[in-house]
């Protein structure tokens, strides 16, 4: 095993994982800076969410590496990856994924909460992040009661209460309309920026990925030069990812 730069808070070499045969990733490496948004971006199947899945944790690659601060993730158990996960990383995807039966407070310090943070302490945290969202006055309420955009929000606010060393955000303005897309965008990008946050987004909106230091294009599980489809079919080179490259 090579040991990755010390610079790069995450780095990954040579990832593959196929989803039941179906090839997502195939031979992707990639170093992420500290405090660096990184914007992944790619038409639809080209491999964004399963590389955010395999650097985070989610996902344990069928071959490769993945580095977090030095540390290899690749080779971690289950349970020590979902430690990880819960305690460095923030996750925020374009469906908000909130506990129904808590409060949207709750929510958002849901991963504080987890990590026996008392009570009062989390809260606060959440508070801020959800002031900061434009939601605190909704802090009782249950997320069902709220608009999708604002129950976005409240995943923007749980994905930063924690503290996170790493921020995942795949496609986490899909959903939205312009003028909240600017909002969750504007807090995640300026949270990252004061709080030396490194972000790793997935996109397919190139407005998006502008937002980012640097732009990691994918095409059919491989890193290209830029994300757009090449004019010609290259039917073999394209088709032929497989574990075996
Ligand atoms: N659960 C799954 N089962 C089978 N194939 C899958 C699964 N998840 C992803 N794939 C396949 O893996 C490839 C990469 O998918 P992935 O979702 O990572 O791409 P993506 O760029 O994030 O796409 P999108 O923008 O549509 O989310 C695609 O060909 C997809 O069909």
């Amino acid at each position: 095993m090579v040991a990755p730069p010390d610079n790069d808070v995450i780095w990954a070499r040579s990832l593959h994982y196929s989803h039941n045969g179906s090839p997502g990733l195939c031979g992707v490496s990639l170093g992420v800076r500290d405090a660096e948004i990184l914007a992944v971006t790619g038409p639809r199947g080209s491999g964004k969410t399963t590389l955010l899945h395999c650097l985070s944790g989610r996902l344990a690659p069928q071959q490769g590496e993945v580095w977090f601060n030095s540390v290899p993730v690749h080779t971690m158990n289950p349970r020590t990856r979902e430690r990880l996960r819960r305690e460095r990383f923030g996750w925020i995807s374009s469906d908000p994924e909130l506990v129904g039966e808590l409060t949207v407070w709750e929510n958002a310090a849901l991963p504080l909460l987890l990590r026996g943070v008392s009570r009062r302490a989390a809260k606060k945290a959440a508070t801020e992040w959800l002031e900061r969202l434009d939601i605190a006055a909704f802090a009782k309420k249950r997320p069902h009661t709220l608009l999708q955009a604002q129950r976005q929000r409240i995943s923007v606010a749980r994905a930063l209460a924690g503290g996170p060393t790493v921020v995942f955000a795949d496609e986490p303005t899909a959903t939205l309309h312009r003028a909240d897309r600017s909002q969750v965008l504007r807090t995640l990008t300026t949270a990252a920026r004061s709080h030396g946050i490194t972000v790793v987004l997935a996109t397919h909106d190139d407005e998006v990925a502008a937002l980012a230091d640097r732009t990691l294009p994918l095409l059919d599980g491989r890193r290209v030069a830029t994300g757009s489809l090449p004019a010609e079919p290259e039917a073999e080179g394209r088709a032929a990812c497989s574990l075996s490259v």
